[in-house]
């Protein structure tokens, strides 16, 4: 990919797709799609984190008033999703392009394996060019396996999706000295270099009764996506041209700054993150295939496996001495490697009955010592 295209996550909080009121807003909406659309022309792969399903709803059955207790927003949520995607999908339409669904708990993206299934659909649909729409999924997730709030959710889709740029669309112009609602004196605070007690202190919780979480879970989102060497921006979502501009560099909302590389954090989430849960040895050909050659892990250049690990965990690559050459996530279990080590990737599917890619480690998961 071009190096000048950034994956950019986009999240809309509900206070942005209803301007407020009790409804979808289209006009607000068919705005973001025009922006999301141009970036998509001009190459940038575009996700979009989605809230909005509870307040669709409650437009769609006529309760605005419904009680919010937790199982009347499984079925709000379970009515609204629907509502909700089928309203970007038209919009959507309009600029040719097609949308996908995906709908996330916190437990697809703690367990490894899981984890590694979310990013290959997602990836899969920025293959195909087909924009992704996420949210949590309300209707069945309870609060044990929730995210909670989109804020986090789009920190961790960005990580998912190793993107340049995480833009918070809400109702406020972004970060202020306090909460604006009832501070009027309060200032907007245009850049952000370090998520500091004081700067999570400034941020306050909810009080309109749409959004989850207020400023407090968007600083939340911007510490663990800032962490990752993501740069962050919260900005009002009917600010013209707020997205375009915010991937364009111009000054808008907070921006919140990350001083670590991209790369640099995704090699210390290898290293530190997860200690390494086996060994894979490797060939003469894969060592200098995957040291002097910057390639992925093949099953053909895999002599022998160490231990006995899951899809998704953090394991160390041995050359034929013993000595370890790189660390990296694996896509396939120690037990499935036993089978397909050697062999050639086009017959992976036919020796386990099903496969997860062409690669045993993906030379993006991994770090050559
Ligand atoms: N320091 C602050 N600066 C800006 N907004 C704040 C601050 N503290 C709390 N807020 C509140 O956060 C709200 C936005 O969050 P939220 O209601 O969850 O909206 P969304 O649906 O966009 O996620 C604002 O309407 C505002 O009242
Ligand atoms: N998943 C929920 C929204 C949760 C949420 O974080 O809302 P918001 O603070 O408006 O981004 C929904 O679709 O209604």
């Amino acid at each position: 990919m071009n190096t000048n295209k950034k994956t950019i996550v986009v999240k809309l909080g509900t206070s942005v797709l209803t301007s407020g009121t009790s409804k979808l807003d289209l006009a607000q909406m068919v705005e973001v799609v025009r922006q999301c659309a141009i970036l998509h022309e001009q190459g940038h792969p575009i996700i979009v984190v989605t809230s909005g399903a509870i307040a669709a709803g409650k437009e769609h059955l006529n309760l605005p008033n419904i009680e919010p207790t937790v199982a009347n927003k499984q079925m709000l949520a379970a009515v609204g999703q629907g509502q909700l995607v089928r309203a970007w999908e038209n919009l959507f339409k309009i600029y040719g392009l097609h949308v996908g669904q995906m709908l996330l708990t916190r437990a697809d993206l703690a367990d490894k394996g899981r984890f590694l299934n979310a990013r290959d659909t997602l990836n899969t649909l920025l293959k195909h060019r087909i924009i992704p729409l996420i949210n949590e999924n309300d209707a069945v997730a309870t609060s044990e396996i929730k995210v909670g709030d989109n804020d986090n959710l789009s920190a961790l889709v960005a990580l998912l999706a190793d993107a340049e740029q995480l833009i918070l669309l809400t109702d406020q112009e972004g970060l202020f000295t306090a909460d604006p609602r009832n501070n009027p004196d309060a200032k907007l605070i245009s850049e952000v270099s370090e998520i500091t007690d004081a700067i999570c202190k400034l941020a306050g919780g909810s009080v309109g009764g749409l959004g989850t979480g207020g400023m407090a879970t968007k600083i939340e989102s911007a510490t663990v996506a800032n962490r990752a060497g993501i740069e962050v921006i919260i900005a009002a979502g009917k600010r013209k041209n707020v997205i375009l501009d915010a991937a364009n560099n111009v000054s808008v909302g907070t921006r919140f700054v990350s001083e670590h590389c991209r790369l640099e954090a995704r090699k210390n989430w290898i290293f530190a993150g997860s200690r390494s849960a086996g060994g894979i040895i490797v060939d003469q050909g894969a060592e200098n295939a995957i040291v002097n050659s910057g390639s992925s892990l093949l099953a053909k250049g895999i002599i022998a496996v160490e231990s006995n690990f899951l899809r998704g965990y953090v394991v160390s690559i041995c050359n034929s001495k013993g000595k370890e050459i790189a660390r990296g996530i694996t896509r396939y279990k120690s037990v499935d490697i036993e089978k397909i080590k050697g062999q050639h990737s086009e017959e992976i599917e036919e020796i386990l009955g099903y496969e997860h890619g062409t690669v045993v480690i993906h030379r993006d998961d991994l770090v050559i010592l």
